[in-house]
């Protein structure tokens, strides 16, 4: 065996026979070999049973070849290959310094490094595929590792070691997936050892290192499978995890949850709520709709009491109202005060999209309300069950929900103990069939609470905070004309919630008035940065709504100015109507335009005509409102007579220039009226826009005292 070893290279181990093989004739140290001696016979002449094993180890001395140099080379290489140096002029890129190889190797192994020769840069360029043919049968073909003007030779056991090397390197940092692309790569590397021993020619000395290393190789491809193996189990336990997940959260899913709720029978729309605590005392300003139901309470409580009489009562009540007045509290308290269970139900619940579904839901409803009797359902929003919508695509089955409301409703005997109660905003748009004796047959109206109503709910709410006893609830429910209990409500906690955002120990008048003008008007905007000039615009044009309001006899009675911006206006003076009003005189109709007209009124006199601004334009379509109304709806023009002009555009065009010049001269004449008031209280005009400048907000004593010309005490 021929073997090479040196420091820098791994150990090449070439057996002698293909050597000599290569050679042609080992013994023969001719040159002068057949030319007809070719690579395919050389080849052939190794058996492949043949026993490296058992060649002697010889090095190139021992064959005698050491002293042959470069041209005894080049004429061996010839003979073996011909044509090899045909290419002897190629122009290779890459230098290698023959000199320094050759004597390098010489100084250190005493011997020709016959593979360097052999590598030379243009002959394994041009041949490089004979002499891997030649060299495969070598077994081990040097690897050229290009490094700098050298070049190393590596075997092809380093080449297989370094691709496991890399394998091992990247067991830690590729993840499983990548790990599995290289795992069948390697799969061409890694054949069964005894054919690879075989093929590979493996001598038994080296077959132990071997055998080792193949080991080494299948521990590390099992540890990368286990690997890959425990990668692929935790993400198959993760995608468990998430489908459950899912499938839960589907379940959750009304659309999905709402069948499965009915098919169970665990609908929670059917659980009863006990209404002990709410009672007819916790509903203010609504006596007439208590009093109605009062009848309700008495039959709930007592159902036998009026079955021996022969009475019957309503199987439903319809509460009609607008919205936050109180009809869900008013059903509770029925249930409450006759100490029933109580079925809550929101119309809505029912308006479902798949068949069957909210008709079910009734059926459960009435079937849990029947079992324990006597008992309330409320159900609220009616419309949206039992609306006129049949045809609509949009609810497909609501057809059946009402048919199962109206079946249920004629299936128990009027004095069976339950009472239906349903609650609208729009009772015109429910379905006739509801409304039809036997049925919804006894309508309560809970209209919005009137001043007294307000006053007592405003009461009611300001009694469960801390007030101040300055406070005078009924002035706050003058200046909430139209508020419903639920705004009440709200105007009360907004009052409290500023109170404590201002540190104060108690509500005042002060933060109550901020939260209704919050309510009625939005937000105040203090940051709003607005200049002398503008301020004083405002001011005068304030206190010039307020100086007409205070000197005619008709109009309302001032609640307060002021020049802080809220919402979209800069400044405003608020009335308050002593009651509410149900209906209003000429007078009074006069009085209202007359005020509309004193913000412009009061800019042109102080200011001048070309000075007037745009700030009275809502003044005036307010007053052109009032004017429109008095001369087409409420016959107060003497020109055109007690007559009613609903659609004026229908109308002839003489009739309408008439109706414009009526309208005209109502809102020339207010105009002049203001003009001639301001002027002749010019003085306390001046007074109440400077007392204005300086305070921002004046309240009904305050623009009194300024008005009687008395000074204001320092704030
Ligand atoms: N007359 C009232 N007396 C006392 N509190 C009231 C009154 N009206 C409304 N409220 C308050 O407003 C809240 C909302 O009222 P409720 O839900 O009863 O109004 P609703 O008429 O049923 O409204 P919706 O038509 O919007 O359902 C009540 O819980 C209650 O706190
Ligand atoms: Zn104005």
């Amino acid at each position: 065996m021929f073997s090479l070893s040196s420091t820098v290279q791994p150990q090449v181990t070439v057996p002698l026979s293909h050597l000599i093989n290569a050679f042609h004739s080992p013994k023969s140290t001719s040159i002068s070999v057949s030319a007809s001696v070719s690579q395919n016979q050389h080849r052939d002449a190794v058996p492949e049973h043949e026993a490296p094993s058992s060649e002697p180890i010889l090095n190139l001395r021992d064959l005698g070849l050491s002293e042959l140099k470069i041209g005894q080379i080049d004429q061996l290489v010839d003979s073996l290959l011909p044509g090899f140096h045909k290419g002897k002029n190629f122009s290779s890129n890459w230098h290698t310094s023959h000199i320094s190889a050759q004597s390098f190797f010489e100084n250190k192994y005493g011997c020709l490094d016959i593979f360097g020769t052999l590598r030379s840069s243009c002959l394994y360029r041009q041949h490089s595929r004979t002499l891997k043919r030649i060299c495969s049968d070598l077994q081990y073909w040097p690897v050229f590792v290009q490094s700098r003007g050298f070049k190393t030779l590596k075997s092809r056991t380093r080449r297989l070691q370094s691709t496991s090397e890399r394998l091992a390197e990247t067991q830690h940092t590729a993840p499983s997936f990548v790990k599995g692309f290289l795992l069948r790569d390697r799969g061409s590397d890694v054949e069964s050892l005894d054919k690879l021993m075989k093929t590979k020619n493996i001598p038994e000395a080296h077959q132990d290192a071997f055998k080792t290393g193949f080991a080494e190789g299948f521990l590390k491809a099992q540890a990368l499978t286990q690997k890959t193996n425990d990668s692929l189990r935790r993400t198959r336990l993760i995608v468990f995890i998430l489908l459950v997940v899912g499938i839960y959260g589907l379940l959750k899913n009304p659309f999905l949850s709402v069948r499965f709720r009915t098919t169970t029978g665990l609908d929670s729309a059917v659980d009863p709520v006990q209404m002990k605590n709410v009672t007819f005392e916790h509903v203010k300003g609504v006596e007439e709709a208590k009093q109605e139901l009062q009848e309700v309470v008495e039959f709930l409580k007592n159902p036998q009491k009026f079955t021996v009489l022969g009475g019957k009562l309503p199987k439903g009540i319809l509460l009609v109202g607008p919205p936050g007045t109180g009809k869900t509290l008013l059903a509770r308290a029925v249930a409450g005060e006759a100490d029933v269970p109580f079925y809550y139900a929101s119309g809505s619940e029912f308006d479902e999209m798949f068949v069957g579904v909210g008709a079910s839901r009734i059926r459960n409803l009435f079937r849990e309300a029947k079992a324990n009797a006597p008992c309330v359902i409320f159900i609220d929003e009616l419309d949206s069950v039992g609306g006129k919508r049949i045809e609509s695509p949009m609810h497909p089955y609501s057809r059946q929900t009402i048919n199962q409301l109206l079946a249920e409703m004629d299936g128990f005997k009027p004095n069976e103990g339950v009472i239906i109660i349903g609650a609208t905003n729009f009772p015109e748009a429910l379905d006739n069939a509801l409304i039809r004796p036997g049925r919804f047959d006894m309508q309560v109206t809970v209209p919005r609470p009137d001043v007294r109503g307000r006053t007592e709910i405003l009461k009611w709410y300001l009694n469960k905070i801390k007030f101040d006893q300055s406070v005078d609830p009924e002035i706050i429910a003058r200046g909430t004309v139209g508020f419903s209990g639920a705004e009440l409500e709200n105007l009360v906690n907004q009052a409290a919630l500023k109170a404590a955002v201002d540190g104060k120990e108690m509500v005042t008048m002060k933060e109550l008035e901020f939260s209704k003008d919050k309510i009625l008007m939005g937000p105040e905007r203090r940051s709003v940065e607005i200049d002398n000039k503008n301020k004083t615009i405002t001011a005068y044009h304030e206190s010039g709504h307020a100086i007409i309001a205070y000197y005619t006899k008709d109009a309302m009675p001032i609640n307060k100015a002021t020049i802080m911006p809220r919402g979209p206006t800069l400044g405003h003076v608020s009335l308050l109507p002593e009651n509410d009003r149900w209906n209003e005189t000429r007078a009074q109709l006069l009085a209202q335009m007359d005020v509309s007209m004193g913000g412009r009124v009061a800019e042109e006199l102080i200011f001048g005509a070309d000075h007037i601004t745009t700030g009275a334009s809502s003044d005036f379509d307010n007053a052109t409102k009032i004017a429109k109304r008095m001369v087409t709806k409420f016959g107060m023009s003497e020109k055109l007579g007690v007559m009613t002009y609903s659609d004026t555009g229908k109308l002839s065009p003489e009739t309408q220039s008439a109706i414009e010049q009526e309208i005209r001269i109502l809102l020339r004449e207010s105009y002049e009226r203001a003009k001639h008031i301001l002027k002749t209280h010019a003085k306390e005009h001046k007074n109440l826009a400077e007392a204005l400048l300086t305070y921002e907000t004046l309240d009904a004593k305050e623009i009194q005292i300024v008005l009687e010309g008395k000074k204001l005490e320092v704030r």
